[in-house]
Formats: C-alpha cells, sequence, structure tokens
C-alpha cells in the first residue's frame, strides 16, 4: 500500500526541505504514548522512538516532535527513528507543568483551530480573548464555533457581545440537535489542510469531530446536568483523517489550554491602536497624562472589562516569561500586595524564627 502524503498536508516546501536528507524517509507524526510515536510515511504507518542525540543535546521539550510534526527517519521493520524534525508552520505550545518557563508543543502544523463555546452557560468572551491570543500567536488561523445553539435563546444579544472582540474572525453557530452550522464547520476541513479544536470540557468538540469523521471514533459524555461541566473523554493524542479530505488533530493537553505565549496586539487591536496616540511610549494606561486608552474608557468607547482581560493576560504572559526565582517573588507580590509588605512579612516571619 502506498500512501499519498499530499492527503498528509505535505507541500512542496515541506518536500524540498526533505530533499536534503538523503537516506532518510519523510513522514508526519499522528500519534504520541509518551516516547513513542506513530508516524505515516508513503510505505503506511509505523511506529518510531527519537535519535539519542534528541537526548544527548539536551534539546527543549519543544524540539522534541509532537502530533503533527513532519519528521525525517530512518525506516526499519521494527521500531523506527526520527533524525530530524521539519521546521514547522505553526504550534500550539502551553505552559510546561512544573515551575520552569519553557512550553511544551501539544501539536505542530494546524492551519485552523476553532476555538469552540457553547451557547449556553460557557458563553464568556473574557474566554474567547484568551483563546485569540493563544490562536493568533500558533500562527494557525482562528475561527470562533459557537457550539450548542438550541439550548440559547438570546443569540443576537451574544453575537454582538463577540463581534466587539471578534474583529473579523470568522464565527460559525451550530447545533448537534438540530445539524444547523456543521456543514459549515465541515467547509474548513478540506484536502490536506489539518485543523484543531480547542475549547471548555462539554462543549461538543468531540460530538463535531466524530461528525466529520462521520463515525462515534471518540466517546461522548453525558454532561451533569446540574452545572454543565463536562467529563474527560478524550484520552490519546491523535491525527485523525477526514473521510472527505482533511485532517483533525484532537490532543487531550488542547483541552485546558493554560496561557502561554500569546499575540496580545492582534487579539485587542482596538487598544493597540490607543496605546499608539498616548502622550508616553511606555505608557501604563494607568494614571499617565495624555493617556488614549483612559481617554477611550471615559468616553465609554472602551469598556473597563475588555481593559481588564486586555491587563490580566498581560499580567499572566509576563509571568510565564520569568525564571522560577522571580515567579516566586511575583507570586509573594501578588499575595502580600507588593515589595513592602512583603519585606514587613518576611521581617516577622525572620524574628519569629529567632524566638524560637
Ligand atoms: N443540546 C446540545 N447538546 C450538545 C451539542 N453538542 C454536544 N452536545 C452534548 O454535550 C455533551 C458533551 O459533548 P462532547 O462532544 O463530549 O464535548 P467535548 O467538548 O468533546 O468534551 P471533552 O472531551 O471533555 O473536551 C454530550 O452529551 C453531547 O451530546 C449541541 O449542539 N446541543
Ligand atoms: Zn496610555
Amino acid at each position: 500500500m502506498t500512501i499519498n502524503l499530499i492527503d498528509y498536508g505535505l507541500t512542496t516546501a515541506l518536500n524540498t526541505q526533505a530533499a536534503v536528507f538523503e537516506g532518510l524517509v519523510l513522514g508526519r507524526v499522528t500519534a504520541q504514548h509518551r516516547n513513542l510515536y506513530q508516524v505515516v510515511t508513503t510505505a503506511g504507518d509505523c511506529q518510531a522512538t527519537v535519535a539519542g542525540k534528541f537526548s544527548y543535546e539536551k534539546m527543549a521539550a519543544t524540539d522534541f516532535p509532537a502530533v503533527g510534526d513532519w519528521v525525517m527517519l530512518t525506516p526499519s521493520t521494527d521500531t523506527a527513528v526520527i533524525q530530524h524534525l521539519l521546521p514547522r508552520q505553526s504550534v500550539l505550545a502551553r505552559e510546561a507543568v512544573g515551575n520552569s518557563s519553557a512550553g511544551q508543543v501539544i501539536a505542530a502544523n494546524i492551519d485552523t483551530i476553532f476555538i469552540c463555546m457553547s451557547l449556553n452557560a460557557n458563553f464568556n468572551v473574557r474566554r474567547i480573548e484568551r483563546y485569540l491570543t493563544m490562536a493568533w500567536d500558533s500562527q494557525a488561523m482562528p475561527v470562533i464555533v459557537l457550539t450548542k445553539a438550541d439550548l440559547c435563546d438570546d443569540l443576537p444579544e451574544k453575537l454582538s457581545a463577540l463581534s466587539a472582540v471578534s474583529f473579523g474572525v470568522d464565527v460559525v453557530t451550530c447545533s448537534a440537535k438540530t445539524g444547523v452550522g456543521y456543514e459549515d464547520v465541515a467547509k474548513y476541513v478540506t484536502a490536506g489542510k489539518t485543523v484543531a479544536f480547542i475549547g471548555s470540557s462539554g462543549v461538543g468538540k468531540s460530538t463535531l469531530i466524530n461528525h466529520l469523521l462521520g463515525r462515534e471514533l471518540l466517546a461522548t459524555k453525558t454532561i451533569r446536568a446540574d452545572d454543565d461541566k463536562g467529563r474527560h473523554a478524550t484520552t490519546s493524542r491523535q491525527l485523525l483523517r477526514v473521510p472527505q479530505g482533511g485532517m483533525v488533530i484532537d490532543t487531550p493537553g488542547m483541552r485546558e489550554l493554560q496561557l502561554y505565549t500569546g499575540d496580545l496586539d492582534r487579539t485587542f487591536a482596538d487598544i493597540a491602536a490607543l496605546a499608539m496616540q498616548c502622550k508616553f511610549r511606555d505608557c501604563t494606561h494607568t494614571s499617565e497624562p495624555g493617556c488614549a486608552v483612559q481617554a477611550a474608557l471615559k468616553s465609554g468607547t472602551l469598556s473597563q472589562d475588555r481593559l481588564a482581560s486586555y491587563q490580566k493576560l498581560q499580567r499572566e504572559m509576563a509571568y510565564d516569561g520569568l525564571t522560577s526565582r522571580q515567579r516566586e517573588t511575583e507570586k509573594v507580590n501578588r499575595l502580600f500586595g507588593g515589595k513592602n509588605e512583603m519585606k514587613q512579612v518576611i521581617r516577622q516571619a525572620k524574628a519569629k524564627q529567632r524566638r524560637r
């Protein structure tokens, strides 16, 4: 059986890069189970591990292959060996577990990211801002997918609230119950294109993916009626072929993405434009004279909620860029409200220690 990698998103540019590595075979990572990878090549599916140099050269976690990556490998009848990672066109990363500021790649080479949010209890434009920031940073194209339209009786109000933060990003409204909008979602999933779904648990991502795949591949779960919170149904990371062309990446890590880095200026284009008009270039938009952001707040063209959301994400990203020691300080600052307060707490703690 020969597989056409063009169906898996192979482009001429990738092929040209791959041609440099003589004697190696090109493939795309479709799944990852700890150190073992599933890779599709023209010869079919194979299992693979990474070459020793990935560990010896102390590569960063983000330099290891992830689902969606294009890799060059030494073929084998048993376990192939991944020798090289081809440059990524887009990367969806999250903050690694623990106290390091290193990122963890959860999927690579995604064309479209569906930001899923249900139109009932889960709807929250502040969360959309968070997801958009992450999506813009990944280099993939975001599309906002509003699910469970059947459970919403104030759609125009919600769409209007959304238009204030979406800035021309495509918005699709859908419902699994009525079938409305499902075809609009499918339009983005075309031959050679890779899509990913992010959004809270229980919003209907698996339901949408199953519809695209035309089968019940992913288990969907029953939602607790009282709080609309879902239980996790998806367990393994994977890249799945859609019968009518295109691929879906569904990795559990995508499901509660923490902001790692992000393109705030693109998500908050209105605030970025205002900030350009501030008198001072390093304006913090708090109490400086000639602050265009504060002026917009006063005139009502910018909402306090939106500015607060921007500042919160800005703080989070600054925090992500800190070393672990700086983070500790930052945590203390957050807890005690500032340096002087912190110093006082430390003085008191030391005094207590001495008394012992
Ligand atoms: N009323 C209604 N229910 C829906 C709709 N879409 C999905 N559901 C239901 O919502 C529940 C959760 O859907 P899932 O597709 O499992 O949600 P998920 O986003 O994949 O959840 P995780 O796997 O935890 O990330 C299931 O009971 C679905 O049947 C919809 O459009 N309307
Ligand atoms: Zn300002």
